[in-house]
């Protein structure tokens, strides 16, 4: 479904490559969660897979076809088809629960309906069915600058299913809260995850955490994929080698 051939970035400002030469594919239904110490490259990595950072050599292919060929219309198709949340959660905070979800919709509509405001019965509805999915038990009037680290990701994670999206991509989605917390968000993502057969790919810090959740994991190291497989299959040996130095 996505794949890289080759891929490196390289900033501007730095010599050294954010993600050196990296191959890998995913399928639809993979579970992968994104390992590496701070500046290993996950960030880089979760931000080349739908084109929101560009690659500088190889390519980012989706069904096939190279990220870097496509028109702008068909890159935004791509967007569209990704669901994205982030470790601060890029919630619009004055708007309430509703609005922020329904923003979500905005990719689907002309500016002018969404700037108005006019969302369809079914829009509504599966807005609805949404916050339910992600089980958030607060008002939907409620401004989102009046919740919790925790109510603020379903929030989030409701806008982004109500794209339908085909692929979930998380950067550091769970960084900012409690231990107890991330792992209701992860449970939920996983939840969602099966119930849509979606390919979810998040970065995260807590190796337990993705232990528990991931089908797949892969670790970068100074922008290089250090380890690829199952959960199981990380040994003692692996973890140190992903974290030293
Ligand atoms: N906009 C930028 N300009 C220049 N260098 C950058 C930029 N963004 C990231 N980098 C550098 O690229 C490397 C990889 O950064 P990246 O943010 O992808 O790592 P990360 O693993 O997500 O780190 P963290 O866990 O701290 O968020 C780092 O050396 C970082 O300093």
């Amino acid at each position: 479904m996505i794949s890289l051939e080759n891929v490196s970035v390289y900033y501007k400002s730095s010599e050294r490559p954010a993600l050196k030469d990296i191959s890998l594919s995913f399928q639809k239904g993979d579970f992968v969660c994104v390992l590496g110490k701070s500046g290993a490259g996950k960030s880089t990595f979760i931000r080349s897979l739908n084109g929101l950072q560009p690659v500088s050599t190889g390519s980012v292919l989706w069904n096939g076809r190279a990220i870097s060929t496509l028109s702008e219309r068909e890159v935004r198709e791509i967007r569209r088809e990704t669901g994205m949340i982030f470790q601060h959660f890029n919630l619009i905070p004055r708007l309430s629960v509703y609005q922020n979800i329904m923003t979500g919709f905005f990719g689907y509509k002309s500016t002018a309906a969404s700037l108005l405001g006019l969302f369809s019965a079914e829009e509504k509805r599966k807005a609805g069915e949404m916050i339910e999915a992600v089980e958030l038990n607060v008002e939907h009037s409620r401004k989102v600058e009046h919740l919790s680290g925790g109510q603020k990701q379903r929030v989030a994670i409701a806008r982004a299913l109500v794209q339908d999206p085909e692929v979930f991509l998380g950067d550091e989605p769970v960084a900012s809260l409690d231990p107890g917390t991330a792992d209701r968000i992860f449970q939920i993502l996983k939840k969602n995850h099966s119930a849509r057969n979606l390919l979810t790919i998040i970065n995260v810090h807590d190796v337990l955490l993705a232990k528990k959740y991931a089908s797949r994991l892969i670790a970068l190291k100074e922008g290089k994929v250090v380890f690829d497989g199952p959960p199981n299959s990380l040994t003692d040996e692996d973890y140190e080698m992903i974290y030293r130095g």
